[in-house]
């Protein structure tokens, strides 16, 4: 395989680059302006000091031009509302007395305002605020942002390229105003919001930005005609401006599909396209296209999702494909490099072996310049890194961890019957009845309590050394006598330990599982000022020894009421880890499913009658594309059945989802042959108990009354309201009562009061019920 030299020199460049910094000074910052403890100059420093460090690494890398504006000090989205002024009303007052304040009560409300409505981002953990618009709706632009952050790059002698998130996307992640009919189309806004653009690009012009970038993900998505429409009228528009810098329009997370003619025809100078799996269909889409002629290509090459070192050979093929087919190639990212940790050399304690197959952000960043450099000097150019590239390949596929013979031969030999209960629903759920012999409207949480400081600092205190295993245990039992205490005098029915043991719920059993790696310093931005540390799916997975048994036992073992195990489902497990590149999803997610399985087994075998797998990310992880749709959802039910099938009829299981919309997924909830499922449900008022419904679905369900996102506590009347809605849904005989998701972001004062409620809330109902409902 050889390279021609590219006519011009192919340029490397990244869209957007981790924000928090090596220690998460940006968390830090902010954390601590929000408590009084740093001030707007000293948190705007720290903030500036990220950005310039940033941009010294990527331009010390070889990166030519440097993506400016793509930094925020909560989210991104966030930033674009503010760019165009679609302030809702309720903020309004807060933003004009100081701007950064108004911003940050945009983000997380106040005691008096709710916040905007958060969302993921696409298919990854992340989470951007939708912003809020209606019929209305007035812009004004406001490129201040944009703009200081440009100039600040130009100083520092870059080369920056001004990243905005495009105005179609932009209206497309939009939703109807509160107030505003649901129906209401934010597209319908794209004339009004043009000329806003318009102005923002003639102000980054006149800053001197030579390129923008503007990000369109919304268009790897289904579109309809309609929707099509609107990105070609909207690039023709702004394609059309004269007082404007060169504009190169990104997609990613995707192939274009039929967006990709419309954007080729459009009169913008450059466009940006994922070929990395998920968008190869690219490739020959741009082919059929008839290339760009005329035009930049960035060609998204490198991985931007996940954390596995590059192919050095095969992108540059497609690299060597691609300058047939556009006027000019660069090299990048196939996103926005936000979604991976900052650093691998960081990470001490991970395997050499493991360690060389890695690549984060600023592995990432040298991967793209290597690969520019092979792309224009030709692959002598590169002939030491393309020899160890092979090498490190290589070491993978060899490697022992990536294949374990026992793990290998026990997925080979599942049957059908593994994965199917031993009885029906509706005959197993008698048995459960019997067995357990709970109250009608059954009242139960959704795992953890509250994660207080104490037990971060204990398990702080045990990474440190200050305490031994021994007092950590002690700590952690403390806390479990202390939230099944609560739980009793509560009157809840089906009690949980709590997780207090867990400090992030994925993490916990990575970090028990053979195969799984967790990292020190990995941390991603999951929303706001949250981060996550995704472990990271490197080998064949097992299951050395029990994770959670000794936990539950010993909370069961303090009570005479059910306590419901609690685990984290295959699905959630890969959604929310860095997945294997070196197989299908779904041979990882059997195997976890069978570590899983032996979980949930011997939790049984333990005295175990109410276990829980929690699927939080079932919905987010489903493919952007339709005609996907049917593939993935077979080996996420499959796997869910295969990690909960082995239990006795009696034996209840239940089963948990959140953050998203479920409307569209019913049928796959019921495939996964769950006796209970709890959903969060308060916000939108039962709205997923009248989804389940109109599906005719038949099992118990408990859609929850208490939105544990929001600090409120919810009185009993208004719990008692909501039950009565979701009564009108699902009959009393099926109908849970519990909060929307887990605890451990509230306080305990917030906590306890709010389930005494909900407890209060179940008992009033249920004396109303008439008695033959029981
Ligand atoms: C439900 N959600 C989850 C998602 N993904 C997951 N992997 N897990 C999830 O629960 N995606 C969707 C949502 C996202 N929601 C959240 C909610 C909250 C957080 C969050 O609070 N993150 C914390 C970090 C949590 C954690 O791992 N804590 C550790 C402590 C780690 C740490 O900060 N250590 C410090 C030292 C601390 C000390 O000395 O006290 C350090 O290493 O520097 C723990 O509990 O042990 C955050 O701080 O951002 C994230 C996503
Ligand atoms: N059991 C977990 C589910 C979160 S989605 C919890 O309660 O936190
Ligand atoms: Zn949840």
């Amino acid at each position: 395989m050889t390279a021609k030299p590219a006519a011009a020199a192919a340029r490397a460049t990244v869209y957007g680059y981790p924000r928090q910094g090596q220690n998460r000074e940006l968390k830090k910052a902010i954390e601590g302006y929000w408590k009084g403890r740093v001030d707007a100059d000293t948190l705007r420093r720290t903030a500036a000091e990220l950005r310039r460090g940033t941009w010294q690494q990527l331009a010390e890398a070889g990166v030519h031009e440097v993506p400016t504006g793509d930094f925020s000090y909560y989210d991104h989205v966030l930033d674009t509302s503010v760019m165009v002024g679609a302030v809702p009303e309720r903020h309004r007052e807060a933003v004009r007395t100081d701007a950064l304040d108004g911003y940050f009560a945009m983000a997380r409300g106040t005691q008096d305002v709710a916040p905007l409505e958060m969302t993921k981002w696409f298919d990854t953990n992340y989470h951007y605020l939708v912003p809020e618009l209606g019929p209305d709706a007035v812009f004004t632009a406001d490129s201040a942002k944009q703009v200081a952050e440009l100039k600040e790059a130009l100083a520092l002698g870059h080369t920056p390229r001004p990243v905005l998130v495009g105005p179609v996307t932009y209206l497309l992640l939009a939703k109807a105003a509160p107030g505003v009919a649901a129906d209401f189309e934010p597209l319908t806004l794209l004339d009004r919001l043009l000329p806003v653009y318009a102005e923002v690009l003639a102000d980054l012009r006149a800053a001197g930005a030579e390129w923008v970038q503007l990000d369109e993900p919304a268009l790897v998505q289904d579109r309809t005609p309609a929707e099509l429409n609107a990105a070609a009228r909207a690039y023709r528009e702004l394609g059309g401006l004269t007082d404007r810098s060169k504009l190169l329009v990104a997609s990613y997370f995707g192939r274009l599909g039929e967006a990709l003619p419309v954007l080729a025809k459009s009169p913008v100078e450059g466009l940006a396209l994922d070929f990395t799996e998920s968008g190869a269909a690219n490739l020959a889409d741009l082919a059929a296209a008839g290339g760009l002629p005329g035009k930049r290509l960035v060609a998204g090459v490198v991985n931007g999702r996940n954390i596995w070192i590059n192919d050095y050979e095969k992108s540059l093929a497609t690299l060597g494909t691609l300058l047939g087919l556009a006027d000019h190639v660069d090299v990048s990212a196939s996103s926005s490099l936000l979604h991976v940790p900052l650093d691998a050399a960081a990470e001490h304690d991970i395997d050499p072996q493991v360690a060389r197959w890695l690549a984060f952000a600023r592995q990432k960043t040298q991967e793209i310049v290597v690969l520019a450099r092979g792309l224009s000097a030709g692959t002598e150019a590169i002939a030491a890194e393309l020899a160890a590239n092979r090498a490190d390949l290589a070491s993978r596929t060899d490697a022992v961890i990536t294949r374990d013979p026992a793990v290998r031969a026990r997925t080979a030999a599942i049957t059908d019957a593994d994965g199917r209960r031993s009885q029906p629903y509706a005959e197993r759920t008698l048995a459960q009845r019997a067995h357990l012999g709970l109250p009608l409207l059954p009242t139960t949480t959704i795992g953890s309590f509250p994660q207080t400081t104490e037990l971060r600092t204990a398990r702080a205190d045990l990474r440190a050394g200050r305490i031994d295993e021994a007092g950590y245990e002690e700590r952690i039992k403390d806390e479990i006598r202390e939230v099944l205490s609560f739980q009793e005098k509560a009157g809840i029915d089906v009690l949980v330990h709590g997780e207090p043991e867990r400090n992030d719920m994925v993490q916990y059993f990575a970090e028990q599982l053979t195969g799984y790696l967790a990292t020190q310093h990995g941390w991603v931005q999951s929303y706001g000022t949250r981060y996550v540390r995704p472990p990271v799916l490197a080998g064949d997975i097992s299951r050395p020894e029990p994770m959670t048994v000794r936990w539950t036992a010993y909370a069961q073992s303090l009570t005479e009421r059910p306590v419901k195990g609690m685990l984290t489902g295959p699905v959630t497990m890969l959604a929310w880890s860095f997945v294997r590149d070196d197989q299908p999803l779904g041979e990882t997610a059997r195997q976890v499913a069978l570590a899983l399985r032996d979980e949930v087994n011997d939790l049984e075998a333990n005295g175990t009658s109410v276990i829980q797998v929690d699927e939080p990310a079932l919905r987010e992880t489903l493919p952007l594309r339709a005609d996907e749709h049917a593939a993935y959802l077979e080996w996420a039910t499959e796997s869910f059945r295969l990690a909960t099938s082995g239990v006795r009829p009696d034996t209840q299981i239940h089963t948990h989802m959140c953050y998203a919309e479920f409307g569209d997924i019913v049928q796959a909830i019921d495939d996964l042959d769950a006796d209970v499922i709890s959903l969060e449900a308060a916000r939108s008022h039962m709205q997923v108990a009248r989804e389940l419904a109109a599906h005719g679905y038949p099992r118990e369900a408990g859609p929850g009354v208490y939105d544990i996102h929001s600090p409120r506590i919810p009185s009993t009347e208004e719990a008692a309201a909501l039950l009565r809605k979701g009564l009108e849904a699902i009959p009393a005989t099926r109908l849970w009562v519990n909060p929307d998701c887990g605890l451990k972001t509230r306080g305990w004062p917030e906590t306890r009061t709010s389930l005494e409620n909900l407890v209060a809330a179940a008992g009033g109902i249920r004396a109303e019920l008439p008695t033959e409902a029981a």
